[in-house]
């Protein structure tokens, strides 16, 4: 098979930027295009050059419609409303869609799930093995669990991070709703501030800590009668998200339509 043409969106981002490096080291994919923000002061320079590398002769551009012409894929770690507005246009051209974005609505979701009858999208809030990892054991333990474990997740992130909590975050308290067989929109407790009262049994609390440069740290404690068990995951470098990211769009080359996540990707769904 010939090498899998991917556009990488946010071209001039961390992520973008990670990516732009990761298809550049990778055998079996190529970079085809760049996309950037419409009145972006980047649009127009060379991708590789941005991304620290010599230059490749792909120039940042807004124009998605353009460059997806010769595309086989997408991948899109942006903000939620150029995601949404990208979802319309890889459905259209049939090209795989790798949506890494977060802080993205209920409604957001809907949108992005609404094409998979048609198109292959896979969507993580966190593209790395350890993550994923993590998701299936936390699944496993709030199972074993019962109520008189309390399930507290904390999450640290560089500085210029803007959602919160973290979509993996998110994604570990559905791992831990789910070993529970509860809900996470009825059963979660975000942002504590001021005279709370006291915790509410069964519910999923979240913490977010922002500073410095750090990749991504998530943890998952349950705390039970005299005893606390914390399962922990530290990405070092944002090139792993990026390296998941690309063996995502790889993977789903030529899979029929659906909406997929990173367990698929990585055979984990069983677990
Ligand atoms: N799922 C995962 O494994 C991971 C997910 N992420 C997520 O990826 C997202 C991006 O993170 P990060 O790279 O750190 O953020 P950045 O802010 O560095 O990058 C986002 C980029 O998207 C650009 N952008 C904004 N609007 C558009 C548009 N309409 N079209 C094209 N590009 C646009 C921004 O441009 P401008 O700066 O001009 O606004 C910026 O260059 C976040 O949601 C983050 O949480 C991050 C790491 C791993
Ligand atoms: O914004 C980031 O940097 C990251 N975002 C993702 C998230 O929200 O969980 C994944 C990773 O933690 C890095």
């Amino acid at each position: 098979m010939s090498d899998m043409r991917l556009i990488v969106a946010g071209a001039g981002g961390r992520m973008g930027r990670a990516l732009v490096r990761a298809i550049g080291e990778s055998k079996g994919a190529v970079l085809a295009g760049a996309l950037e923000m419409p009145g972006s002061e980047l649009l127009g320079k060379d991708a590789g050059v941005l991304a620290g590398l010599p230059a490749n002769g792909i120039k940042l551009s807004a124009d998605l419609w353009a460059m997806s012409k010769e595309a086989d894929g997408i991948l899109d770690f942006t903000v939620p409303a150029a995601t949404i507005a990208n979802v319309a246009i890889a459905a259209e051209r049939g090209i795989v869609h790798v949506v890494g974005t977060t802080g993205l609505s209920g409604s957001d979701n809907a949108v992005i799930k609404s094409v998979t009858n048609r198109a292959v999208v896979v969507q993580s809030g966190n593209m790395s093995l350890g993550v994923n990892l993590l998701a299936a054991v936390v699944k496993r333990v709030a199972k074993a669990l019962d109520q008189n474990f309390d399930i507290e997740i904390v999450e640290t992130h560089h500085r210029m991070k803007v959602d919160a909590p973290s979509g993996t975050a998110l994604m570990l308290g559905q791992a831990a709703a789910s070993g529970r067989g509860v809900t996470l929109d009825e059963h979660s407790e975000r942002g504590r501030d001021g005279i709370t009262g006291a915790r509410r049994p069964g519910n999923i609390g979240f913490a977010s800590l922002r500073g410095g440069t750090v990749a991504g740290d998530h943890s998952v404690t349950f705390l039970g009668p005299f005893e606390r068990l914390t399962l922990t995951h530290q990405a070092e470098d944002r090139m792993l998200f990026a390296h998941g990211a690309l063996k995502a769009a790889l993977w789903a080359h030529g899979k029929k339509p659906g909406h997929y996540s990173m367990a698929d990707v990585l055979g984990l769904s069983d677990i």
